[in-house]
C-alpha cells in the first residue's frame, strides 16, 4: 500500500539530535547529557515528542509514581468563556486561557538535569504539535554538562546550589517541578 507523505497528507516535524552527546551515569544528580565535543551557540541538541497527561491520570497515577519526576508544566488552550460572561480575564480580555498539565518529555528531553546558575540549554514548547526543541543558549564545550532550568520549584536538593542554612520556607519551596 502507497503512503502518502505529502506536507498536505500528514503534520510533518522535523527530527534533530546533535550527535556530539553522550550519558554520563552515577553523577550527583544521577544521569546527565554531556557534550562529547564542543557544542556551537544555538545548535539544536534535541528535538522531543511529549506525552500529554490528563489532569486526573496524573494525579491518580503520576504523582505516586516515579514519573512525577520526569513530568513538565504544560499548557492547554480551554475554551473561552461565552460572550455573555460579566466576569473578566486577570489576564486581559484576549488572552488565550490555558489549563496546566503535565505532560512526559520522551527523547533527551527527560534526561536534562537543572542548574540555576550554569544553565547552557533553553527549551521551546510548540503546544499544537506537541513538541519541545532544545538549543544550546552559548557555546558548550566538550566535557560540559547540558543543563536546563527547572524553574525556582524544585522537588530536591539543588547539589550545585551554594551551601547556606536551608530554612523551613526553603524546604517548602522544594515540593513542586516546573519548567516555567
Ligand atoms: C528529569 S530527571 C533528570 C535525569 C535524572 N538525573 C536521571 O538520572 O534520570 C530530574 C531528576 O534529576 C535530579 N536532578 C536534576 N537536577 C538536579 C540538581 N541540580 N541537583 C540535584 N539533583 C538534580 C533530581 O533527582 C530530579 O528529580
Amino acid at each position: 500500500m502507497d503512503i502518502n507523505f505529502s506536507p498536505e497528507a500528514f503534520t510533518i516535524t522535523h527530527l534533530h539530535r546533535c550527535p556530539n552527546l553522550v550519558i554520563k551515569s552515577d553523577t550527583p544528580k544521577g544521569r546527565g547529557v554531556f557534550a562529547s565535543a564542543p557544542i556551537p551557540a544555538k545548535t539544536i541538541i534535541d528535538v522531543c515528542p511529549v506525552l500529554v497527561l490528563g489532569l486526573e491520570e496524573n494525579k491518580e497515577h503520576i504523582e505516586k509514581s516515579s514519573l512525577y519526576h520526569y513530568t513538565y508544566n504544560w499548557p492547554i488552550p480551554i475554551s473561552s468563556p461565552s460572550p455573555s460572561s460579566s466576569s473578566p480575564s486577570p489576564s486581559g480580555p484576549h488572552s488565550p486561557k490555558t489549563e496546566t498539565h503535565q505532560a512526559l518529555i520522551l527523547g533527551l528531553g527527560s534526561m536534562f538535569n537543572h542548574s540555576t546558575h550554569s544553565q547552557n540549554v533553553v527549551w521551546e514548547r510548540d503546544i499544537v504539535r506537541q513538541i519541545v526543541t532544545y538549543r544550546a543558549l552559548r557555546d558548550i564545550a566538550e566535557g560540559e554538562e547540558l543543563c536546563i532550568s527547572y524553574g525556582s520549584h524544585l522537588t530536591f536538593k539543588d547539589v550545585d546550589a551554594p551551601s547556606v542554612n536551608v530554612v523551613d520556607e526553603d524546604i517548602n519551596q522544594l515540593n513542586q517541578i516546573q519548567l516555567d
